[in-house]
């Protein structure tokens, strides 16, 4: 008998509506159920305003749900803000200067993403030669000279090699979700790329739970054991696994041509 794991997410019925009692009301997440187990690796699709952000602008705590629920690991997230979930849950967004200090040096960065959700996590910003040296291999393991710079101010860094902190940050304290907001979309193709990979590797490595917001279909296709397309507000597509595998650029492109 196969054993069924409990979700490491779970949204139950996620809706929000906006401008609630007005002209302009809408319905932006609808009724969304939607579960994650750990390890799932999830590429998120869907055209302009088609709900993708509001997924997980929910799942960060960024915005409130109108009705619904979250859980993480079983616990009942929904009323708890931003703050209070990041200890649970970790973002990389689109813009390298999102996520980062610009006057602290790297370590600094790197040092209060590692007491992320800690109480006194500004007590010092010294740091020990062992924690220097774990920081120096996380970023050396990102392929693109950030490990030569730790002492340099993050303001000051390759857009590139901002948003691969920004990725180190948010996957040092093993996040229970990881939530990935087009997070290389800015960067040229070679970066964006190489990115991709080590995003790919570090989540395999680390079993972690990921989402993954992208325009690019081949990258959606190409990472992730699961796939999902919004519409509407609402999961319209989802394709798991052997199913997922099986999903050429034609059946996306089919797909799309519908919205
Ligand atoms: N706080 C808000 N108040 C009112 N409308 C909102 C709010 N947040 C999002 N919307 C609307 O909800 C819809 C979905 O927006 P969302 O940003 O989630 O789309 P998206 O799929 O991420 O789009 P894109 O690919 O352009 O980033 C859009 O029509 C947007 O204008």
């Amino acid at each position: 008998m196969t054993q069924i794991k409990d979700p490491i997410l779970e949204l139950i019925d996620a809706t929000v509506v906006v401008n609630q009692g007005t002209l302009n009301e809408k319905i932006i997440l609808d009724h969304v159920n939607f579960k994650m187990q750990a390890g799932d690796f999830v590429t998120v699709l869907g055209s302009n305003g088609a709900g993708k952000s509001t997924f997980l602008n929910v799942i960060a705590g960024s915005l409130p749900l109108t009705t619904g629920q979250i859980l993480v690991n079983g616990q009942d997230v929904t009323k708890l803000n931003e703050i209070k979930r990041t200890h649970l849950i970790a973002r990389v967004f689109q813009d390298p200067k999102m996520g980062t200090a610009p006057r602290m040096t790297v370590s600094e960065n790197l040092l209060l993403a590692k007491r992320r959700g800690q109480r006194h996590r500004l007590t010092s910003r010294k740091l020990t030669s062992q924690v220097q040296n774990q920081f120096k291999t996380l970023l050396d393991q990102m392929g693109n000279g950030l490990g030569q710079r730790l002492n340099v101010a993050t303001g000051d860094l390759s857009g590139g090699q901002r948003q691969a902190l920004s990725f180190v940050m948010a996957t040092i304290t093993k996040p229970a979700v990881l939530l990935l907001d087009e997070h290389t979309a800015a960067l040229d193709p070679k970066t964006s790329a190489q990115l991709l990979k080590v995003t790919d590797e570090r989540i395999k490595a680390d079993k972690l739970t990921a989402l993954m917001i992208t325009h690019n279909l081949e990258d959606a296709l190409s990472y992730g054991n699961r796939l999902i397309i919004i519409n509407a507000g609402q999961i319209e597509f989802e394709a798991k696994d052997q199913s997922k595998n099986k999903l050429t650029l034609n059946d996306l492109l089919e797909h799309f041509k519908r919205y």
